[in-house]
């Protein structure tokens, strides 16, 4: 039921296998004059709206500390959740079901764009504001929701806000964005897109275990410049445990002034919060989604944003 499907390959660069993405838009969803989709290579992300965009890399890179030990507890990063709450079971074998059997079943895509349109504003009175997406299908929808009520208690209200705005905010178009990852495969530091993507992102980690390196974005990085970001501790990097069913938020200086990533490795060095010994764990494929909010005019996706 998709009439807007493209696939792309981005050129494969040394040491990172090629990006497959497929965009794809509702057919439901006939007014798509709000949305156009690129055909050329990734602009999914990227560090600052520069090349090289953030890339699927295969094999460890010099970028993270080898055999870097990953905790749950979050970084002291600001703005970075990484509640202890997880997915319910059922919702995350229902999701990885769809995504395996309508996206990733041919094995060689591994990256899917999705959209929803925003609401016009007299529809917020929706009793789920900020979860309704129509050109979202349901099943992210219900994980839109399950993640509403489960992040509720866990966020301060100002950084749930931002992900679930109530009633009456102006609503943003979302994108969700989802990752495919062999054990070995990973994603290069990157910060998302500044110019397309907004304030608030949220993501899912399924399948397997993994670990998110942050890294403090450098002085000189910085698009607009000014003070750099340092976490309570003054560490410039950090590596976070992210089990199945894991959750993870980005806002404020974790989503603007901090790279995420993930080592391409086989597995990780994972120390529970307790700090007892660090352990290896084995990564299987991990499959991730990501909502993020497309800013005003970003919506058109493809070209410079
Ligand atoms: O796989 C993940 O959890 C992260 C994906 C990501 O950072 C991105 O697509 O921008
Ligand atoms: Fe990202």
């Amino acid at each position: 039921m998709l009439s807007n499907e493209q696939i792309s390959d981005s050129a494969p660069s040394s040491g990172t296998s090629p990006l497959r993405i497929v965009t794809e838009i509702d057919e439901n969803d006939h007014d798509l004059s709000w949305l156009s989709a690129s055909s050329g290579s990734s602009s999914a992300n990227s560090l600052f709206d520069a090349p090289p965009p953030a890339t699927r890399t295969t094999g460890p890179s010099l970028s993270f500390a080898e055999h870097a030990i990953a905790s749950r507890r979050p970084p002291p990063i600001p703005g970075l959740f990484a509640p202890p709450v997880l997915l319910p079971v059922d919702l995350a074998d229902e999701v990885m079901h769809i995504c395996s059997e309508k996206y990733f079943s041919s094995g060689s895509v591994n990256q899917v764009m999705l959209f929803g349109r925003a609401l016009p504003l007299e529809h917020t009175a929706d009793p789920e504001p900020g979860v309704q997406a129509p050109g979202l299908p349901p099943f992210l929808t219900r994980l839109l929701s399950s993640l509403c009520e489960l992040l509720r208690p866990e966020l301060p209200p100002a950084a749930h806000a931002l992900l679930f705005p109530p009633p009456g905010a102006p609503l943003r178009s979302r994108q969700a964005i989802l990752n495919r990852y062999t054990p070995g495969e990973g994603i290069t530091p990157h910060v998302d897109l500044l110019r397309r993507f907004g304030d608030g992102i949220v993501g899912v980690s399924f399948g397997s275990t993994c670990t998110m390196g942050f890294r403090r974005v450098a002085d000189d990085d910085e698009e607009e410049g000014g003070a750099v970001s340092e976490s309570a501790e003054g560490e410039s990097e950090w590596n976070l445990h992210l089990p199945e069913r894991s959750i993870v938020v980005l806002s404020g200086d974790a989503r603007y002034r901090w790279t995420h990533g993930i080592e391409g490795r086989a597995g990780d060095f994972v120390r529970d919060e307790q700090g007892s010994e660090a352990r290896w764990i084995e990564r299987g494929t991990r499959m991730s989604i990501t909502f993020r909010w497309l800013l005003p005019g970003a919506d058109i996706v493809g070209g410079d944003a």
